[in-house]
């Protein structure tokens, strides 16, 4: 079987440890996910590491610098089903340096409340992601419990 091409995004948060808004982008390619909302983050390259892709393509999508945080695993898989060709894995991430502006790959950045997250049209498979994270927030998204609930395997 093929190994499926894994795609990093990055759960941007105000604060890695006592979240209340997080920034999401809303893509303007290809046309078929255009004006759906994701985690911004991209296809991890040959050789690289996951965490060193994130914190490449959120430089290049939204030209920021990054501290990475803790990961939201899947429970029982680990990485983030999308299709039959790409996996997702996600991280909280804390913005370091610049101010968030969209690229060539988002015609929209937003910075929402945790309470709205489930007003926003995410992309398909990001909604068990958001799923995971509003079902976490009234426990003021403890990432190190997160850490705990979801090892990575
Ligand atoms: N970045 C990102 N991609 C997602 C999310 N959810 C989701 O289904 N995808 C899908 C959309 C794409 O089909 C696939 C790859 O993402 P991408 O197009 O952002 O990758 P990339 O930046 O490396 O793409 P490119 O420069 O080669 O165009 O993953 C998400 O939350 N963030």
């Amino acid at each position: 079987m093929t190994e499926k091409i894994l795609v990093v995004g990055a759960i941007i948060v105000d604060d890695l440890d006592r979240p209340t808004r997080l920034l999401a982008a809303r893509r303007c390619r290809p046309a078929e996910l255009a004006g759906r909302w994701e985690f911004p983050g991209g296809k991890v390259e040959p050789g690289e590491e996951p965490t060193a892709a994130l914190i490449r393509e959120i430089a290049e999508e939204l030209r920021v610098e990054i501290e990475v945080g803790a990961e939201l695993a899947h429970p029982a898989a680990g990485c983030w089903p999308i299709s039959s060709v790409y996996a997702m894995r996600v991280w909280f991430v804390r913005i370091t340096s610049g101010e968030p502006v969209p690229a060539d790959s988002h015609d929209a950045v937003r910075w929402t409340e945790t309470s709205d997250l489930g007003q926003l049209d995410w992309l398909p498979a990001d909604v068990a992601v958001v799923q995971a994270l509003v079902r976490e927030i009234p426990e003021k998204l403890d990432v190190d419990g997160f850490r705990a609930r979801h090892p990575r395997l």
